[in-house]
């Protein structure tokens, strides 16, 4: 069941729905990803996706971002229904993500591997770029004046010339944020952000989160196994379990949730014990 507008706090109310996802259906083969699942993400809210290995977090995300498409049910993006997207066109509608296996360009720079998420940003043509004049001149500085803003904002300037392979994982995963905010998205879907990461490395990640959603007004939609980041960040959550929605609410909603407790949360005490 979507939330009810009552549930949600009066700026959530006063923000539009920026993505909203009904009756979504999901086979691979005898496979049930997703089964029947609905939520809407309002404009600037970080909304959390939760649930125990192979709940179908990461194929809602991939259905978000257009790799995946739904076997049934609708994703309508700012009131436009979509119909078998392809991550390119999304991602040009302002939708970007990270992966859970972080996929960068080991060999190229930071500041290089960012200036690859402001690809769809490009406007020149062919010819302009081959000899690199007029638009194209123009345009590659002010894509590196952009890049190096980026760079600042994450703290990331003694290695914007470092190879990015050569980086602590912590790092890695901060420039693979970099390049997603390259393309200026509206939408900004997280696959585990902090996976793998120590302590230090966490608490950065998530005063950078909390950060772009503030200062960019990026909406964010995030997918993590540690709870206390998700209860501390999230404006919202919903929980999924074998490829259905078992709950959905605030952080304190989700985790007074009898059900939810008993599908994960429950679990991932006993784990962390
Ligand atoms: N490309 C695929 N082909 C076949 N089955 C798939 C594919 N992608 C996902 N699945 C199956 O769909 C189900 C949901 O997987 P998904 O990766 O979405 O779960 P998850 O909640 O993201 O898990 P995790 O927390 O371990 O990343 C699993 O049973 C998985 O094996």
């Amino acid at each position: 069941m979507v939330a009810t507008v009552s549930d949600l706090t009066p700026r959530e109310q006063a923000s539009e729905v920026l993505l909203k996802v009904e009756n979504v259906e999901l086979r691979f083969g005898g496979v049930r990803a997703l089964r029947d699942v609905g939520f809407e993400i309002r404009k600037g809210q970080i909304f959390s996706i939760i649930g125990p290995n192979g709940a179908g977090k990461s194929s809602m995300l991939n259905c978000i971002n257009g790799f995946y498409h739904p076997t049934s049910g609708t994703l309508t993006y700012k009131g436009q229904p979509r119909k078998h997207m392809r991550p390119y066109v999304t991602a040009s509608q302002g939708i970007a993500r990270t992966f859970q296996n972080i996929a960068l360009f080991k060999g190229m720079s930071t500041l290089d591997n960012i200036m690859t998420g402001r690809h769809l940003k490009a406007k020149a043509s062919l010819l302009e770029n081959a000899f690199w004049f007029g638009r194209a001149r123009r345009e590659e500085l002010d894509h590196r004046r952009f890049c190096e803003e980026i760079i600042d904002f994450l703290n990331l300037q003694h290695v914007r010339k470092t190879p990015v392979g050569t980086l602590p994982y912590g790092l890695q995963k901060r420039v693979e944020l970099g390049r997603a905010l390259a393309a200026e998205p509206e939408l900004l879907l997280l696959d585990e952000p902090m996976a793998g990461m120590n302590l230090e490395e966490k608490q950065d990640m998530a005063r950078f989160i909390l950060d772009v959603n503030d200062e960019y007004g990026t909406t964010i939609c995030l997918i993590e196994h540690d709870i206390g980041v998700v209860m501390d960040l999230s404006d919202r959550i919903v929980v999924l379990d074998h490829g259905e929605k078992i709950g959905e609410g605030t952080p304190r909603e989700v985790s007074n949730d009898p059900k939810v407790i008993e599908a994960y949360l429950g679990v991932q005490e006993q784990e962390s014990a």
